[in-house]
């Protein structure tokens, strides 16, 4: 039926305006209780992100497509209805619905009612020929970030990620120590850093297992950061930065002490969540880490520090629309004052591992350089982890983790990590 999916397209209209127009995240606004998401069924929600997701990961190669059909750029609005429909065509759904569904959209909008017949006119030419999105360059990253990028890794790493940043993310999970998942998924691969890799779009929670928290999703390079702080049974381990809690579960089913602490109350309640669901356990702080005083040293502590999050584009196609260097002095700043901060929580021989989800090297390799000259006596222990190539070991014995790694299996997120030890 003609319109089935007319409730997902509006929202996932909704979802691009709200991340094109007026910079918004799509997380943000997916969660929102009044916003364009809030009175969908759970089926046209996940409808409605995905293909927002979708055209963000190819919006240039949409364009080029529509470019030859068009007398001149429509605006946002009308673009946007362009856009998705050249997705979805792309993607092989039924013609008739997209084209229809467009029109509608079109017609009911009211920056866009005038349109209508210009969209339906273009939809109907471009639905006879055959749209391959795939075969277009992939989609570039915004100047800002490409620059230095380009200037840190060299063209081609820039390449490969972004080839990777323009298909839809595998789902890895991190497994509980022991637990398998039995039988495992169509199309599942164990990585060789341990986590299991799931095809994009797999069902996490119908797997066996998922109920008694057997596993957790998390992306395979994020998975790696714990291992780097090895945390022993027992050890009193302090997670800085902790929400929403991936590596809290890593810390606490390592037997391990756990605090977890961070800024954002919303964010903890999903670490609780998790915690609840795995029946693992970790006291859980809601605290500024910059006020906040520990009553006790600890022998480890896991710094996760809020970044660019430049690292994460595959999975948050968004963020090259929103973000910019903007904030970047910001957040060097904090990384750098929460670094010298948990540097003074550490025991004697205690150990901090630094990670940022950031692909520049700001945010980590000179984060590490500006840490061991501030504080002499710092040391730094190699990472020595299964599956890890030598070749992503920093000359100072960082760990640099990037999309482009594992491209042929869907590559990984960017991340920066380093262990550091005190005297
Ligand atoms: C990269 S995320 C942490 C991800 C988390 N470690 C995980 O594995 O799920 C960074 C976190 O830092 C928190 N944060 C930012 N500024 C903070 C501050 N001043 N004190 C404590 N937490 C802060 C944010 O709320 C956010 O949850």
């Amino acid at each position: 039926m003609a319109g089935e999916g007319l409730a997902a397209r509006r929202a996932a209209l909704a979802l691009l305006a709200g991340v094109l127009g007026e910079g918004r995240m799509i997380g943000p606004l997916s969660g929102a209780a009044d916003g364009p998401l809030s009175a969908l069924a759970p089926a046209d929600r996940a409808r409605a992100q995905r293909l927002a997701l979708t055209v963000l990961r190819h919006l240039d190669a949409a364009d080029r497509v529509l470019a030859p059909l068009l007398q001149r750029p429509p605006p946002l609005a009308a673009r946007n209805i362009l856009r998705l429909a050249v997705v979805e065509l792309a993607e092989g759904a039924a013609a008739h619905g997209v084209v229809n569904d467009a029109v509608t959209l079109a017609r009911q909008g009211k920056r866009t009612a005038s349109m209508a017949g210009m969209v339906n006119a273009v939809l109907r030419r471009l639905a006879q020929a055959s749209v391959n999105l795939d075969a277009m360059p992939p989609q570039r990253m915004p100047d800002w970030l490409r620059k230095p990028l380009v200037a840190a890794w060299g063209p081609q790493a820039v390449a490969g990620m972004e080839r990777v940043q323009s298909r839809a993310p595998v789902i890895d999970l991190t497994l509980r120590p022991g637990a398998t998942v039995d039988p495992a998924p169509a199309g599942a691969e164990r990585l060789p850093t341990g986590s299991l890799r799931l095809p994009p779009g797999a069902q996490v929670t119908a797997l066996p297992g998922y109920d008694e928290g057997a596993f957790w999703v998390q992306d395979a390079a994020a998975a790696l950061a714990v291992p780097l702080l090895a945390p022993q049974p027992g050890e009193r381990v302090l997670d800085l930065c902790a929400a929403p809690g991936g590596k809290t579960l890593q810390l606490a089913a390592a037997g391990a002490g756990v605090k977890a602490l961070d800024v954002s109350e919303p964010r903890l309640a999903r670490l609780r969540e998790n915690l609840a669901r795995t029946g693992l356990e970790a006291q859980v702080v809601v605290a500024d880490a910059l006020e906040w005083v520990p009553d006790a040293p600890f022998d480890a502590i896991l710094l996760d520090a809020p970044c660019s999050a430049t690292g994460t584009i595959r999975r948050h196609p968004d963020l090259p629309f929103v973000k910019d260097r903007g904030d970047l002095a910001a957040l060097t700043a904090l990384q750098a004052a929460l670094i010298d901060r948990a540097l003074g929580w550490l025991a004697p021989g205690g150990r901090l591992v630094y990670c940022t989800c950031s692909l520049l090297p700001e945010e980590g390799e000179a984060q590490l350089d500006a840490a061991l000259s501030r504080h002499p006596g710092l040391t730094v222990r190699r990472p020595d982890l299964p599956g890890v190539d030598p070749r992503w070991i920093t000359r100072a014995g960082g760990l640099r983790l990037r999309p482009d790694y594992w491209e042929r299996t869907g590559g990984m997120d960017g991340f920066f990590m380093a262990c550091m030890m005190v005297r």
